[in-house]
Parts: structure tokens; sequence; C-alpha cells
């Protein structure tokens, strides 16, 4: 069941539109990035962690990790100019076969999802937290529908993404060889015709990306509080 995390954080939040990185931006008095990576760090089968950030960021990054005691954070990597780019960077110092891709920006991710995408990576080889779509979802094009799409084999993709390492190292090379941008990392697996494996997760695992999403994120933070009697 044991892993190595690379958390890529080194966007600039620009959906977010909080004039800095989103993940710095506090839950309950928490930096969003904190609250992400305590959940590794007290997870005792994550035996470290590659945090990839933007380098304007890193006496920043150094002083929280300090101040909140995280202690697998392995290395900080430069981020590169897309996620891809960062998630690749840190992939390059992992140091364990079984590897997950978190992205800072989503801090509710629960350690049982993490544990169910461990195993199933470890049998198939990849494996990607999912949640079946609610909403009805449609093509549009110039503002007018193209097509409707069968809602019931449609699901919202988030991560943790688990892979073997030696898999998503090569599905990176050649996406980089071939000058392929995916807007995940299980979409360079699935170009080599690699099948992914899909494990359900939660729709609390959200990722911070426009303001409206810090209001979802207050009242997950203050569940979380009720439901852990406060502590
Ligand atoms: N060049 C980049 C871009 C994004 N990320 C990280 O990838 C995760 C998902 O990206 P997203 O939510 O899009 O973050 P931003 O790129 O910061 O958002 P925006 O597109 O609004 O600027 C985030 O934790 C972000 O910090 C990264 O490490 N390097
Ligand atoms: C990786 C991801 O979180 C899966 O849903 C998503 O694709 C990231 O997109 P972003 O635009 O880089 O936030």
């Amino acid at each position: 069941m044991e892993y190595q995390v690379v958390i890529p954080a080194a966007g600039q939040g620009k959906r977010m539109k909080a004039g800095k990185n989103k993940l710095l931006l506090e839950l309950n008095s928490c930096p969003v990035i904190i609250h992400t990576l305590r959940v590794f760090d007290h997870d005792p089968y994550c035996k470290g962690i590659y945090l990839a950030i933007h380098p304007g960021d890193r006496e920043a990054f150094q002083r929280l990790i300090k101040r909140f005691n995280i202690q697998k954070v392995v290395k900080l990597v430069e981020g590169g100019e897309e996620r891809q780019h960062s998630v690749y960077n840190a992939l390059l110092e992992v140091s364990h076969e079984i590897v997950l891709v978190h992205d800072g920006a989503r801090p509710f991710i629960k350690s049982t999802t993490i544990h169910h995408l461990v195993e199933e990576a470890k049998s198939s080889g990849a494996a990607i937290a999912a949640v079946p779509v609610k909403d009805t979802i449609k093509k549009v094009i110039d503002g007018a529908v193209e097509q409707t799409i069968e809602r019931s084999s449609l699901w919202m993709v988030q991560t943790p993404q688990a892979f073997r390492v030696s898999l998503l190292r090569r599905a990176h090379s050649e996406a980089a060889e071939g000058g392929f941008l995916g807007t995940d990392d299980a979409s360079l697996v699935e170009r080599m015709n690699f099948g992914v494996s899909v494990v359900e997760s939660d729709y609390d695992n959200i990722k911070l990306t426009t303001p409206e999403d810090l209001y979802f994120a207050e009242a997950i933070v203050k569940k979380q509080e009720e439901m852990s009697g406060g502590n």
C-alpha cells in the first residue's frame, strides 16, 4: 500500500482572481496547501511528498511547511509553465514504484480513496479518482448545442491519479516528444493505449478553481469539524 506523491502547486490561480497563488489562501485559518499536505503527511503509507512550486513561492511554502510541521516533503521542485510540466519535473525525482499525482488545489481528499487507488494501480498500472456526472453535458459550438452526450457513462475526473512510476514517466516522455499537452496525467497514459481504471471518489473532493469554490470549501471544512467533534 506504500506510495510517494507528487503535488503540483505551481499554478498562478488566475481563475480564482485572488492576486496570489490560491493554495496560500486560508480555509479556517489554515492555508489550502497545508490542508492538502496534512492528508499525506499523516498517512503512514505515504513515503514521501514532492511539491512542484513556482520559484517565487519557495520562501512562503518553506515557511508554511516549517510552521505546520509537515514532515514528509522530500523536495520542493521547480514547477513549469503548464501543470503537465510541473508534474514531469517532480516525477523525475520520485523514488518509489507507485506514484500518486494529486492537485494541491484539492484539499479534501480522503485516505480511503488514496489507498483504494494505490491498490488498483499496483495491479493494473494506472487508476484515477472520479465521480459520476450529475448534470446533463452537451457539446456546444458557437453558442449552439451540437450534441447531447449520453450521461450514464460520463464521469467527472479528479485527482489523485495513481500509476506505476515507470509507466507514467514513459507517458510524460512520449507526450513531451509528441508535443501533446493533456489536462490530466491519465490522458498521457491513455494515448499510449494503456488501460486506466476508475475508482469512485467523493463529491467533496473538489478542486478550488473559481471564487465560488471557496464557499463550498468553507462548508466542507465546517462539516469536517463537526464530524470530528471540533478537534
Ligand atoms: N503550471 C502549473 C499549473 C498548475 N499547477 C497546479 O496544478 C493544480 C491544478 O491546476 P489549476 O487548478 O488549474 O491551478 P492554476 O493553474 O493555478 O489555476 P488557473 O488555471 O486558474 O491559473 C493546482 O494545484 C496548481 O497549483 C502547477 O503545479 N503548475
Ligand atoms: C487534473 C484535474 O484536476 C482532473 O480533473 C484537472 O484536469 C486539472 O485541470 P486544471 O485546469 O489544470 O486545474
